[in-house]
């Protein structure tokens, strides 16, 4: 792990050859550790990401809850566990980081209370931290929620619906955002022997025990989208990405679609993928991030890199993550020669081909995917990467893959 203040990133030859070590995805492991602990019974989860979202969510399940407990920076840690904590009747404060603080919570807590919570706010209302008084059955069976916010909080009332006397039938309001993420919790459910129907905008979920069954968790995808800007930024690649699935339940594994038309070649081996170049395709068609949010920056600083452009819709859920990631966007990308502008209303174009910096700094506003999304830029100049350490809540081991296929990286204080 690199604690320093910064790093230099750059490489040599911009050929990339090898395996990479990718971390197992933190959002399937969440899931299979709060399915676990509803369940009541112990069995084992491989590969179970080293990802600091999910070694904190595996040690506060595993520990009985103290008067207070923090879900640090990890959206599905607060979501999940305020819900987990609810149904299991745990009387906890819930809390997180500063900007987990500016993270809304509101439509679970509403939807929570109106299924017989008691949680109270203890600072603003509609953010953590929260108090979590008890539980006690309301009667309501149906539940209509927005779904245009954020998808954790539908996943985590999915997860604890089974455990309600009559189940739960939720009726989805709005456009439904980050949708992949939601089939991801029902496929998982009924892993563990739950089977919710989703037709239309509406998911009905049995009264039903989830049953102990071993669950492997697959490679991220997520964190496969940096090895394909790589790929796209480098003079040649043939780069192995052992355990991904073309059968995944992961959203993101849109990437072999998505990564084609800018020059990245997707072949399923028995290990997992395989990445080559191929021409780049043009032109490019504008692309939709509401299925797959955590690949925006991914595309954005691509796009910077190989100086193309790109128009991107669906990013309303980005300014409510980690930081605010637009801006955060438009903050950075002229370092590396690009813009990013609402050119329409809901539609951003990055702009290109403008002149860089020389060694550009990008600030990674505690973000572990500003840090992941800029990396692949030192294919083509020196790039320095600031608080690099922010890596640790999705891909600890970033650093040193990308040391395994030649990057320069050099510690700077
Ligand atoms: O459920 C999940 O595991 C996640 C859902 C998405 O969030 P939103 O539903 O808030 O878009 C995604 O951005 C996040 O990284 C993980
Ligand atoms: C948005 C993310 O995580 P979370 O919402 O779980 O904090 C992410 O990992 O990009």
């Amino acid at each position: 792990m690199i604690t320093t203040s910064s790093v230099r990133v750059s490489h040599a030859t911009q050929v990339l050859t090898g395996t990479v070590s990718l971390p197992a995805s933190k959002s399937e492991a969440n899931r299979a550790l709060i399915l676990r602990a509803l369940s009541g019974q112990e069995f084992p989860i491989h590969n179970l990401s080293d990802a600091n979202d999910t070694q904190l969510l595996n040690r506060l399940l595993s520990t009985p809850a103290g008067a207070e407990v923090s879900a640090e920076d990890a959206g599905t840690v607060m979501r999940f566990l305020t819900a987990y904590y609810a149904i299991k009747n745990q009387k906890v404060t819930l809390t997180g980081t500063a900007r987990m603080c500016q993270r809304p919570i509101g439509v679970l807590v509403d939807a929570l209370r109106k299924l017989g919570a008691q949680i109270e706010y203890l600072g603003q209302e509609g953010f953590p931290p929260l108090q979590i008084k008890g539980f006690e059955y309301a009667g309501s069976n149906q539940l209509t929620v927005r779904a245009d916010i954020s998808s954790q909080y539908i996943s985590a009332l999915l997860m604890i619906a089974p455990l309600l006397p009559v189940g739960l039938k939720l009726t989805l309001e709005g456009k439904i955002g980050s949708e992949p993420y939601i089939r991801m919790t029902l496929a998982q459910m009924a892993h563990f022997g739950v089977q919710a129907s989703f037709e239309g905008n509406t998911i009905t979920v049995p009264a039903h025990q989830y049953e102990p069954k071993v669950y492997t968790v697959e490679s991220d995808w997520s964190a496969a989208s940096y090895w394909y800007s790589a790929v796209a930024l480098a003079k040649e690649a043939d780069l192995l990405l052992p355990a991904l699935r073309a059968d995944s339940l992961q959203g993101d594994s849109v990437l072999p679609r998505l990564m084609a038309p800018f020059g990245v070649h997707t072949q399923f081996v028995a290990e997992g993928v395989r990445l080559t170049k191929q021409e780049l395709q043009e032109p490019l068609e504008r692309i939709d991030f509401s299925a797959c949010p955590d690949l925006a920056q991914t595309v954005a600083a691509l796009a910077a890199g190989l100086q193309v452009e790109v128009e991107m819709t669906g990013l309303e859920s980005l300014r409510i993550k980690e930081t605010d990631r637009v801006l955060a966007l438009q903050q950075e990308l002229p370092n590396v020669g690009a813009t990013l502008q609402e050119t329409e209303e809901g539609v951003f174009t990055v702009f290109s081909g403008k002149e860089a910096k020389n060694d550009p700094s990008i600030h990674t506003y505690e973000d572990h995917r500003m840090a992941m999304a800029f990396a692949p830029l030192a294919l083509r100049q020196q790039i320095e990467i600031e608080e690099p350490s922010v890596v640790k809540k999705s891909y600890p081991r970033f650093w040193e893959a990308l040391a395994a296929v030649g990057f320069e990286i050099e510690p700077i204080s």
